[in-house]
């Protein structure tokens, strides 16, 4: 493993020079490992597992609208797809790829399937790490790991058809075997992912639940509409707002501090714009600065886990949630955005 330099704080990577697909399919030729779930992780994972060689089954509810596409993503009944149990009876690597909140549920039949000597992995430290609320506790003698791909699953499956890959964080909570850390790493290069930096259970679902309510997701969803919203009231146009808000960002400055930075995406902005930026920054950041703190307090308390358990546990959570995504693209904002992408050159 290597230890690289970020920033001036020494961590341990690991990198697919130093741990090539060729050394992760030696390590798991023995293995079959059951993807189960065909959410949005699912997928990502057990299609890259399978074209980069390994030995993958999926295990998936027979009557749901899944099943039917991991039928025509080439999984085949009775071969590689199977339902839920029996994929676990299968596999020496269970990958547990169901919801947070459906976890619990599949537990009792998960706990059954794994003999010692088995391996039950995750990709999110949720459950074990809030077990007090999600009853989640394996056995001493399998191991329990970790790889968590720092992206959608969508992206993980997209990068990898693209010749890329998305950095994953890995983690060992128990090693019965102690073989865990290698069976890890080779399941992180075996999804596809970039680079991989250890963590543990708990660092890994405080930061990623900070993340996704945070900047990924909550944070940013809310300071965009704070602004369009105020360039509406100011008597901006829809376009106006909407290209100076959202547009702009994701088709113009967000790429260039993907490729090389925040300064440089300013660098090659006017100066202008860069004075007002640099100036304006810190207002906005420690305005955010209490609000960031209250979001980490409400995950380390579990608040936040047992938010979602409640609410992901609704026999219609699923309903409930396409209502609330409904309402977002049915606002101004995002209805504007629907007709600003249509124009896109491209995509005529
Ligand atoms: N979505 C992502 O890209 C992403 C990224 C990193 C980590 N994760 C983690 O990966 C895991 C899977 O997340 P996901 O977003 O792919 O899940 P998801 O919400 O898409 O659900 C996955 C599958 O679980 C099934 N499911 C839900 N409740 C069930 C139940 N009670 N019984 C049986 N099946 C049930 C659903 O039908 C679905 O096929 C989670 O731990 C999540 O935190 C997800
Ligand atoms: C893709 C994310 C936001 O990084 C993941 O954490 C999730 O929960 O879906
Ligand atoms: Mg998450
Ligand atoms: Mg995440």
């Amino acid at each position: 493993m290597a230890k690289i330099n970020f920033g001036g704080t020494e961590e341990n990577v690991v990198t697919r020079e130093e741990f090539p697909l060729d050394k992760a399919r030696e390590v798991l030729k023995n293995e079959t490992i059951a993807v189960l779930g065909y959410g949005v992780q699912g997928p990502g994972q057990a299609l890259n597992l399978r074209d980069n060689g390994f030995n993958v089954i999926v295990g998936q509810r027979k009557d749901s609208k899944t099943w039917e596409k991991a039928l025509k993503d080439g999984w085949v009944e009775g071969e590689t797809l199977f339902e839920l149990e029996e994929a676990c009876e299968r596999g020496t690597i269970l990958q547990f790829l169901l919801s947070d909140a459906g976890q619990i549920a599949a537990w009792p039949m998960v706990q059954k399937a794994l003999k010692p000597g088995k391996t039950l992995y995750f990709s999110h430290g949720f459950g074990v790490t809030f077990s007090d609320r999600t009853g989640i506790v394996p056995s001493k003698d399998v191991d329990v790991i970790l790889v968590a791909p720092k992206g959608s699953g969508t992206s993980l499956r997209r990068m990898f058809l693209e010749g890329k890959g998305l950095n994953s964080s890995f983690a060992i909570y128990q090693d019965a075997s102690g073989n865990a850390r290698e069976k890890a790493v080779a399941l992180g290069i075996g999804v596809g992912s970039g680079y991989l930096f250890e963590t543990d259970f708990k660092k890994e679902v405080y930061s990623d639940l900070t993340g996704e309510r945070g900047t990924l997701m909550g944070a940013l969803a809310g300071i965009l509409e704070a602004q369009y919203n105020l360039l509406r009231k100011k008597g901006h146009s829809p376009s106006e707002s909407f290209n100076e808000t959202v547009e702009e960002l994701t088709e113009s400055l967000i790429l260039l501090v993907a490729e090389n930075g925040m300064d440089w995406m300013y660098a090659n902005c006017s100066t202008t714009a860069q004075r007002g930026a640099l100036d304006w920054k810190n207002k906005f950041r420690d305005a955010v600065a209490p609000v960031f703190e209250e979001l980490y307090e409400s995950v380390a308390t579990g608040e936040e886990a047992q938010r979602s358990i409640d609410t992901n546990s609704q026999p219609d959570y699923r309903e409930k949630l396409d209502a609330e995504l409904k309402e977002l693209r049915d606002s101004e904002m995002w209805q504007a955005g629907a007709q600003v992408r249509k124009l896109r050159p491209q995509n005529n």
